[in-house]
């Protein structure tokens, strides 16, 4: 479970370039909610993920994952219970590294740096039973640089990473922002049968208003650093496009902010 207590982030305080980016948000996610999370530009949707991942720390409040206060947790401790996925594919992976000792990093996150790990036959058998399980013929190319792959191959196997040691949050930051359409339905495909298969506690950044409906059983719209909605299971297979540019009408009138929430 993840729970977020009152949390509020203020960068460059007490100057004139302070901004209130986070204002006080409560969020409980049970073990298994999948959450579309949808706002416009500068609503605090990345900066709410970086507190919860530990790449930034609150002014106030409490973050808990599995009733354990991780607050102040630095970023490489926490790691241990997250997975994450950013917008550019060239980030969650090693370029210069073979697809196999990618994932064998993955599978090392959180234990000893100075255990030596060496890749078995077995532990080699699973990595490319891990990848066949992509659908994208990926498996036959376990000793192929990273560096090689498409953007879509390489946040496809991101996300493999990101999972491979089943985090207690998954949190996903527009993961297919910068993919072709096609590419980036693979990849949402892929996103969907995973955190399902696995039950993941998953929070989803996306701009495309029809993603977020169509995927997960919980949404949640931001602005100015509040959380401004936030529909069930039920509520959501209710929720139209037009309903909920209608709720972000309620708050701003600034049509390029519409525009950019209306998205695809
Ligand atoms: N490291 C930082 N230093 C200073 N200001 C920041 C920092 N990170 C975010 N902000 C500011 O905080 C506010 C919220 O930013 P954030 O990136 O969380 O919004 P967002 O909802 O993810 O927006 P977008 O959809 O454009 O990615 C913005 O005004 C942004 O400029």
């Amino acid at each position: 479970m993840l729970k977020v207590t009152d949390v509020k982030k203020t960068f460059f305080k007490g100057t004139v370039n302070e901004k209130k980016a986070i204002r006080g948000i409560s969020l409980t996610m049970n073990d298994g909610d999948f959450c579309t999370v949808i706002g416009s530009n500068g609503a605090g949707k990345s900066t709410l993920l970086n507190l919860i991942a530990g790449a930034l720390i609150p002014d106030e409040g409490l973050i808990e994952i599995d009733g354990k206060d991780v607050t102040r947790m630095p970023e490489y401790k926490r790691a241990k219970y997250i997975g994450r996925v950013f917008q550019d594919p060239m980030k969650g992976t090693a370029a210069g590294m073979q697809l196999q000792e990618n994932l064998m990093l993955a599978d090392r996150r959180g234990l000893c740096h100075r255990l030596r790990w060496a890749f078995t036959p077995s532990r080699e058998q699973y990595y490319q039973n891990l990848v066949a399980r992509l659908g994208l013929g990926l498996e036959n190319r376990m000793t192929a640089r990273i560096g090689l792959f498409s953007g879509g191959q390489r946040q496809a196997v991101t996300l493999l990473m990101a999972t491979m040691r089943r985090p207690e949050v998954l949190l996903l930051d527009e993961p297919t922002a910068a993919l072709d359409p096609k590419t980036a339905e693979t990849v949402l495909n892929l996103v969907n049968q995973i955190v399902t298969e696995q039950k993941l506690t998953t929070l989803m950044i996306t701009h495309n208003m029809r993603d977020a409906l169509r995927l997960g059983n919980r949404l949640i719209m931001m602005n100015d650093g509040k959380i401004i909605a936030d529909y069930n299971a039920e509520q959501k297979k209710e929720l139209t496009i037009d309903m909920l540019l209608r709720k972000f009408e309620e708050v701003t009138d600034d049509v390029s902010d519409r525009m950019m929430l209306g998205g695809k």
